[in-house]
């Protein structure tokens, strides 16, 4: 069995290279999933249980930087379930679940995360030879992100625009084989490799995908929703957004997550504050433990109470999606959007808080929070990443703010969905008359709040259409910013404004208004403003911030630099800026400790023993 903290050859993790780190998460994971199999095989957990034996697997000091199995069961499989229809599922399902085949997800590419509608890979149908045509037109095409398939996947779930007939019909999934199953080696018109080092995640062995004309069976398309028949006419989806469904189910599954991490973290901080003392409540005493200064108390204790409070809710959560997904199947399609705006809530809520409560765990205990042996610092980087992973945060509160907005508009025509029927109470004057100091007072406080802030997000909607002028003289620009950073004060710290000054609600809308309206003054000159900081390329060391904008050539270039992507070589030019992308992919091949082996060894060591269920 595992020890708590795998070591390769006697080598804690975060002394292992980028390779041997490789190696040791297949292996443990190999190992843990073999688990998994185990308990199906004694009917312990099934396809529509696993998401807690899973999960527990992928929470766990075993699997402590993520896995590059995780994205097989948290997107591959929930993809097929939600979006193939029953004979895909009879076809695909079997072989995922036992792992005989192993999966990813590729939606994001170097060029567009958020704006799915904005995928540029191309699936287009060929009637002649009933097959769909996949293709990466451009670099920023390339699938960029999708965790295990950087060295680990052999198929995945891309999302692609699909034409058929000479027209578009918008993102649509498509289950691909991307490496041949007994060798392991790319498939001919497959460009692939991993994206290289990260924050935090560095076992998931994200990767990138690219297409050169590739062919797959019409029946590759995932066709619960929409269709495409033999002589390629398009049958569309009852809805627009059915297709989105995995995304929604693993953002209510991050909710649970989020638990996890932020009960691991404050775990973590809170003993070792009753364990550490640190000078003396009075001169002469012994010292007091840390525990006992109302200072770490504030830091420590709402997290323990986030993270029940995280626990309901994901509950909550999770019966709610289970409800709308029953009313789903039986066409029912009313409270979609209710859940997707749910969803979209509490994956940015919870993942935002999370982050700031692990990093003030981190904190709370000094330089030991700094030491990787702590756990602390691996914890935030793996919650960090969910504030942008399955829909950076704003983009979701956004997705929210429409729902709640549009609800709002529709107060006195429409019923309402069961978590917003408080809007209809709370916009009644009646409703929060003087302030009591009990929990049902503070709900009610906040549900007029919400109320208020949707009518104000309303009334804003109009008055941001009226007036948009700027003029960039540089004295004006420089008073721009000082008036952004004193108001921006203000409204961060309005609690204590409305304390202790007779600034009236009136004043506070207003300097609402006036602090977007200088966001929207001082953008045109936003990149000026850091070029002017006159830091040069050599100085910021970024493949995101260089001076020419280069941004997706420089992370390809970066990315060619890992030495896993040294095997197998790359068919072909990846859009490098010079175009010495041979030489360059030899002369880094050649870095290589492993370049013989046209295959990541692991695959014979451990993958395919696992996948043929010989381990
Ligand atoms: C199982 C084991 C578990 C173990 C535990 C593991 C923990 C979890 C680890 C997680 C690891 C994850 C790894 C990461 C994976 C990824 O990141 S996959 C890629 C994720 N990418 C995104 O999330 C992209 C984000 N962008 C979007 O979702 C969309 O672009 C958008 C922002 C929602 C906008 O979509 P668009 O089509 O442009 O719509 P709009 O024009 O804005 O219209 C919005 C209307 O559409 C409705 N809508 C949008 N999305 C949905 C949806 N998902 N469902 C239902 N409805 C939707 C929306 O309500 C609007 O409706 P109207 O207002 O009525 O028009
Ligand atoms: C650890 C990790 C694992 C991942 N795994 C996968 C995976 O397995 N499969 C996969 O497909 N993807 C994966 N992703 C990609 C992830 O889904 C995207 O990074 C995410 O959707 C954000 O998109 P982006 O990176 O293009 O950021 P962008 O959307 O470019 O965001 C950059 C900034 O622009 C802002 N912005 C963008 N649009 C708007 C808007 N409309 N209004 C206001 N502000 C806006 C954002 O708020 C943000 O501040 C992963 C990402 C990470 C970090």
């Amino acid at each position: 069995m595992l020890s708590k903290r795998e070591v390769f050859d006697g080598v804690p993790e975060e002394y292992l290279s980028h390779k041997e780190r490789y190696e040791n998460a297949i292996r443990n994971s190999v190992v843990a999933f073999s688990l998994v199999r185990k308990m199906q095989e004694e009917g312990k957990t099934s396809i529509n249980n696993y998401r807690d034996v899973v999960g527990g697997l992928l929470g766990s000091s075993v699997l402590r930087d993520g896995s590059p199995l995780g994205l097989h069961y948290i997107m591959f499989m929930p993809a097929i379930l939600n979006q193939a229809n029953e004979e895909q599922q009879e076809k695909w399902l079997p072989r995922a679940w036992n792992c005989s085949i192993i999966g990813s997800y590729a939606q994001t590419e170097l060029g567009h995360g958020t704006f799915i509608r904005g995928l540029e890979t191309t699936a287009t149908y060929d009637a002649a030879t009933k097959q769909f045509v996949l293709h990466s037109p451009t670099l920023t095409a390339y699938k960029w992100w999708p965790g295990g398939l950087g060295q680990t996947a052999n198929y995945c779930i891309v999302v692609a625009q699909l034409y058929t007939k000479g027209q578009c019909h918008g993102i649509h999934s498509f289950i691909i084989q991307v490496r041949d199953e007994e060798t392991h080696m790319p498939l001919p018109g497959i460009k692939i490799g991993e994206i290289g080092a990260k924050l935090g995640l560095n076992a998931v062995n994200n990767g990138f995908l690219g297409f050169d004309n590739y062919r797959i069976p019409r029946t590759n398309m995932l066709m619960k929703h929409a269709q495409v028949l033999e002589d390629g006419t398009y049958v569309k989806s009852r809805h627009s957004k059915l297709n989105y469904g995995a995304m929604v189910f693993v953002r209510v599954v991050i909710v649970f997550d989020m638990v996890n991490y932020l009960s691991k973290a404050v775990t973590i901080a809170t003993r070792f504050s009753a364990v550490r003392r640190q000078c003396q409540l009075k001169a002469g005493e012994t010292e007091c433990q840390i525990l006992d200064y109302v200072t770490q108390q504030h830091k420590l204790f709402v997290s323990i109470a986030a993270a029940h409070a995280f626990r309901i809710t994901a509950n909550k959560l999770w019966l709610t999606f289970n409800e709308v997904n029953e009313q789903l199947v039986e066409g029912n399609l009313q409270r979609l959007p209710e859940l997707h705006a749910l969803a979209c809530c509490l994956k940015a809520v919870t993942t935002a808080d999370t982050a700031a409560c692990v990093e003030r765990c981190r904190l709370a205990c000094g330089g030991h929070g700094y030491m990787m042996s702590s756990s602390l610092p691996l914890t935030y980087g793996l919650v960090t990443a969910a504030c942008t992973y399955e829909g950076e945060n704003t983009v979701l509160l956004l997705q929210t703010a429409r729902f709640l907005v549009k609800t709002y508009q529709q107060l006195d025509s429409k019923a309402l969905t069961p978590t917003v029927a408080y809007l209809k109470t709370a916009a009644a004057e009646r409703f929060c008359v003087g302030w009591s100091n009990t929990t049902e007072g503070i709900i009610r406080g906040f549900q007029v709040v919400a109320m208020r802030v949707i009518i104000m997000s309303t009334f804003n909607e109009e008055v941001q259409e009226m007036s948009r002028t700027v003029s960039p003289q540089l004295k004006e620009v420089l008073h721009q910013l000082v008036d952004l950073y004193c108001t921006y004060w203000a409204l961060e710290k309005l609690s204590d404004l409305l304390l202790y000054t007779p600034i009236s609600q009136k004043e506070v809308e207003s300097l609402r208004l006036r602090y977007e309206e200088t966001l929207t003054n001082l953008r045109p000159n936003a990149v000026g403003l850091v070029d002017a900081f006159d830091l040069r390329d050599e100085m910021l060391q970024s493949t995101l911030g260089s001076y020419d904008g280069r941004v997706y050539e420089r992370l390809m270039e970066e990315a060619m630099k890992s030495p896993l992507n040294a095997e197998p070589m790359l068919q072909s030019t990846l859009g490098s800026y010079d175009g010495r992308v041979y030489e360059r992919l030899m002369e880094e091949a050649m870095k290589s400790p492993l370049n013989a082996e046209p295959v990541n060894y692991t695959f014979h060591k451990y993958l395919k023993p696992f996948m043929q269920g010989k381990l």
